[in-house]
């Protein structure tokens, strides 16, 4: 039988297969694997006579986040204010790029629509739009807006991500209070404490699954090498193979196609200028912590 497991708790995981959520342990062989079994992955399951469910095999992973450890993330909703506080551009690219780094898909989530005026929003949305991503304006406090997000959780495993104070606590409660109303559960959601450390668990929600504590928190810092950055930025996938020199960097390298889109304002040049920020604070040859 195959699931995907919601959440892991002491040795036990909870998968949920289309006979309902079964609770499971992992063969003895994943435990001595590196390869344990985390919430998000797809497994196979056997059940033994007493109708016990083992998992037995974790099929290949798209992803792996490790703050929340979550496998197979799809999409990323990335949390910014509008105002308070205010957008930083270099942390929203950052969000982006561990984003596209970890092979997940991100939309731009722009909440505390109700603190900007309409001329604000239209220029945020053009710099945002620019740079190749979708961007939702939302009033997280006041569930505004929340449709198109609602939606595109189907079929995903989605994290929301963002800086500190901008409303992802308050979102993640909208989505899950939503779910959790409609199925009469409502007293297991409350009250969940900032501090209290507590597992990580994914949770079913519109046909897709919605991880239910924010990930990238501005204290994960990835390990990403310059080719890797280098890959990080869609909007250089156009000119792939164009440039002079094979595994040009785009930087100092003469006849570079990306510095030409940049200089013919077809790639945004705030954004290359952040591409090479990066570049020059990764070391040559090796990872670096970022
Ligand atoms: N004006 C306004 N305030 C909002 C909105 N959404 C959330 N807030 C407020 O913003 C503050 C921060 O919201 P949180 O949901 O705690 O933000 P967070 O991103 O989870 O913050 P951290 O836990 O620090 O990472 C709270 O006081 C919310 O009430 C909104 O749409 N408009
Ligand atoms: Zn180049």
């Amino acid at each position: 039988m195959k699931g995907i497991i919601l959440k892991g708790i002491g040795g036990f995981y909870y998968v949920r297969t289309e006979d309902g959520v079964i609770e499971c342990k992992a063969r003895g062989k994943f435990r001595y694997d590196s390869m344990k079994p985390m919430v998000g992955d797809e497994v196979d399951i056997d059940l033994d006579k007493n109708n016990k469910g083992f998992i037995v095999k974790i099929h290949e992973r798209s992803s792996q986040l490790i703050r929340p450890t979550v496998a197979n993330v799809t999409q990323a909703y990335v949390v910014f204010a509008i105002k308070h506080p205010d957008i930083n551009f270099d942390l929203l690219n950052r969000f982006l790029v561990l984003c596209e780094y970890n092979n997940i898909k991100a939309k731009v989530c722009l909440n505390k629509v109700d603190l900007c005026t309409e001329e604000e929003k239209k220029e945020i949305k053009d710099k945002i739009n620019d740079i190749g991503y979708d961007v939702f304006f939302i009033n997280a406090k006041k569930k505004e807006g929340l449709d198109d997000l609602n939606s595109g959780l189907k079929d995903n495993i989605t994290v929301l991500c963002g800086p500190s104070g901008v409303g992802k606590s308050t979102l993640i409660n909208d989505f899950i209070g939503s779910i959790h109303m409609e199925t009469g559960n409502v007293s297991e959601k409350i009250g969940r404490g900032k501090h209290t450390t507590r597992h990580s668990e994914i949770i079913e929600i519109n046909e897709g699954y919605l991880v239910d504590t924010p990930g990238f928190s501005t204290l994960d810092m990835n390990f990403i090498n310059k080719d890797e950055l280098k890959n990080a930025f869609p909007e250089f996938d156009d000119y792939i193979g164009m440039c002079k020199f094979r595994g040009c960097n785009h930087y100092k390298e003469p006849g570079c196609a990306v510095k030409e889109a940049v200089e013919d304002g077809k790639i945004n040049k705030s954004r290359y200028e952040f591409y090479i920020k990066t570049f020059n604070e990764i070391q040559d040859g090796g990872n670096k912590k970022w």
